[in-house]
């Protein structure tokens, strides 16, 4: 057997727990991608994205990571460990909504223009119930994001091209609005949607068995 093969048990399975990323964005399958992590399953989730009456945007993005993940991981039987993140803008106490329509997206682009703002993401790993030895842990990261102040054209130039479509905030510093954000203090892959370099953390974290999800 080569060096860098693993042993495969008798039963032909590694006993490493199935990985299962509980959201739909294809940013955040990618973003995983990135660091060499391809989930064994994608489990999108339905959770009611609205912040309750007075909820901060901190403990908003916090209790929607756990509601993703905690969703997916009550649908599976097997031993396995669920990611679940949540993405929120934010200016002050004021949450921006997630852009559905160009109305909402014209808006969030008015009030981020020529302003400092935080994009907050959190990312929480719940175990299944299978998998007893797994550990819940999660964490929050803030971005601080500056835009410069934004004329009419070019805010209808980013309306025209869609990328607000379903963004946090009505933007995507993955797209044409880089070229008007200044400044980014923190985590670039958390605005995009799981900051990486703390999902690595907590998969380190985590009891390794065959070695673990990543090095
Ligand atoms: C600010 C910003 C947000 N976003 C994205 C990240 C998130 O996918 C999205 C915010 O919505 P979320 O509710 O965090 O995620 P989602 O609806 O895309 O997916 P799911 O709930 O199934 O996990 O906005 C960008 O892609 N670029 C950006 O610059």
């Amino acid at each position: 057997m080569p060096l860098s093969q693993s042993p495969v048990p008798e039963n032909g399975m590694t006993d490493r727990p199935a990985l299962v990323l509980a959201s739909a964005s294809p940013r955040r399958l990618a973003l995983l991608k990135q660091i060499g992590i391809v989930p064994d399953d994608v489990i999108g989730t339905d959770v009611d994205e609205e912040p309750r009456p007075g909820e901060l945007p901190r403990a908003l993005v916090q209790r929607l990571a756990r509601a993703k993940a905690d969703h997916a991981a009550a649908q599976r039987q097997d031993a396995a460990l669920v990611i679940g993140a949540d993405t929120v803008v934010a200016v002050g106490r004021r949450i921006l909504p997630k852009a559905e329509d160009e109305q909402t997206a014209r808006a969030c682009l008015r009030l981020l223009s020529g302003r400092n703002h935080k994009v907050l993401t959190a990312v929480a790993l719940r175990p299944t119930s299978a998998w007893p030895d797994g550990v819940a842990n999660e964490r929050l990261v803030e971005t601080a994001v500056t835009f410069h102040r934004l004329t009419d054209s070019q805010i209808d130039a980013l309306i025209a091209n869609g990328d607000w479509q379903g963004k946090a905030g009505g933007y995507a510093i993955q797209g044409a609005a880089a070229a008007h954000i200044r400044q980014i203090g923190g985590s670039y892959s958390a605005v995009v949607g799981l900051p990486l370099f703390e999902t690595a953390q907590l998969l380190r974290g985590q009891p390794r068995r065959q070695g673990g999800w990543i090095a």
